[in-house]
């Protein structure tokens, strides 16, 4: 069997217009043929749903690439242990997602299609399954944590640090899958907000959203002594190892990554500039302003520049971190980094390509939040 990344793109462009309805196919096939795995599931999918194809986009795409989606299922793999998953739970959503693709892809399916989609997902799922035996052997499918701190910074802006009761290693600019025992199988993802600590604590950033299951019971249900659960670290953004200058890009909560980022370049000794751009809706969500600030007295080579763009009367810097950003500087000799919500991690994205930032220079990661 050969792998056609060709013919599974083309096919999969078919498909993804209608990703919803096809995601609802997919999962009622599979719960209809192998009703035991509906358990494995929270009880609303909505968010299961959609990334479900996040992840198989981003699959897709990455065909032609095999070292970067070696990567990318490589921890796929390793996070999907902490629902329990095993080798032959694969055979089953592999059979649901080819009689999903096929319907959806009526007009253009053929045998060879069939038989390329069968090569990928068989190549795919082998190397999910042979990265989850990996970790078995090295780390726990899920970490349970101790909730040690918890501060309501703003009124939806909620730090939490957490002590796993394991050591957990993970690389500054990664993320965890977090779950409270209110909301059992639901998991949603967190970026860890610092640098590894000799005490294994690691601290998140919650943004209470309306309709948030996770991030409500994080800031209103939660506290000191609480139980967690945690996924094992995931993400592909990490400190940058050069000399060059650093340029940070935060919209809100996405503070948290950069945050960890910038202070493992501190503590590594290496002594860039590092500009950090804190982006708000009002002065009273910067909420970690005065750790910033502490940091920014300890090494003079950060500067840390705080905008408001919802705040008439706010007297320090205002506007969208789009059109703030290349005003500032060119950054083209920056490695940059940018986190927060995808409508600006998109803008800022391309006014710095517009402004000759070069895309390799560029870091982000596509998290999924809340809701
Ligand atoms: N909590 C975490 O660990 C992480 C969160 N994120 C993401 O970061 C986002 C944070 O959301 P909030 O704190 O609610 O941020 P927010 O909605 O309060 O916005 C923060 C900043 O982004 C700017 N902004 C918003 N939309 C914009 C647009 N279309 N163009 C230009 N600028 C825009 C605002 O002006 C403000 O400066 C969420 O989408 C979350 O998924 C990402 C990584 C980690």
């Amino acid at each position: 069997m050969s792998l056609n990344p060709r013919l599974v793109k083309e096919s999969f462009s078919v498909v993804e217009p209608v990703a919803e309805r096809a995601a609802a196919y997919f999962y009622g096939r599979l719960f209809a043929q192998s009703p035991h795995l509906r358990g494995m599931f929270p009880p609303a999918m909505d968010i299961t749903r959609d990334r479900l194809f996040g992840s198989l986009t981003r699959i897709v795409w990455m065909l032609d690439s095999p070292d970067s989606l070696g990567g990318y299922l490589g921890q796929l793999g390793r996070d999907h242990r902490k629902y329990g998953v095993v080798a032959e739970h694969y055979t089953a959503v592999g059979n649901a997602l080819l009689a999903t693709i096929k319907r959806f892809a009526a007009e253009i399916w053929n045998a060879e299609i069939e038989a390329a989609w069968v090569a990928a997902y068989t190549a795919a799922a082998d190397a999910m399954i042979g990265a989850a035996d990996a970790d078995a052997g090295k780390n726990p499918a899920w970490w349970l944590a101790e909730v040690v701190d918890h501060d309501r910074r703003a009124p939806d802006i909620t730090v939490v640090t957490l002590r796993p009761a394991q050591r957990m290693d993970f690389v500054p600019g990664q993320y965890v899958n977090v779950q409270v025992a209110r909301w059992p199988r639901v998991w949603r993802t967190y970026s860890i907000a610092n640098a590894p600590r000799a005490d294994n604590t690691i601290t998140l950033h919650v943004r209470t959203l309306p309709g948030g299951w996770v991030s409500t019971a994080l800031a209103q249900h939660t506290k000191v002594g609480d139980q967690i659960l945690l996924g094992p670290p995931v993400g592909t953004m990490a400190p940058p190892d050069g000399e060059r200058d650093i340029l940070c890009v935060a919209g809100g909560t996405g503070l948290a990554p950069l945050k960890a980022v910038v202070e493992q370049v501190i503590s590594s000794g290496r002594r860039p500039n590092i500009s950090m751009i804190v982006g708000a809706r009002r002065a009273a969500e910067l909420y970690d302003l005065p750790d910033l600030r502490r940091m920014e007295s300890g090494f003079p080579w950060l500067s840390v520049l705080p905008v408001v763009s919802q705040e008439e009367s706010y007297t320090g810097m205002k506007g969208h971190l789009d059109e703030v950003v290349p005003r500032i500087n060119a950054w083209t000799g920056h490695e940059v980094y940018v986190c927060g919500p995808a409508s600006m991690v998109n803008a800022t994205v391309r006014r710095l390509l517009d402004s000759g930032v070069p895309l390799a220079s560029i870091h982000r990661d596509a998290i999924q939040g809340e809701p």
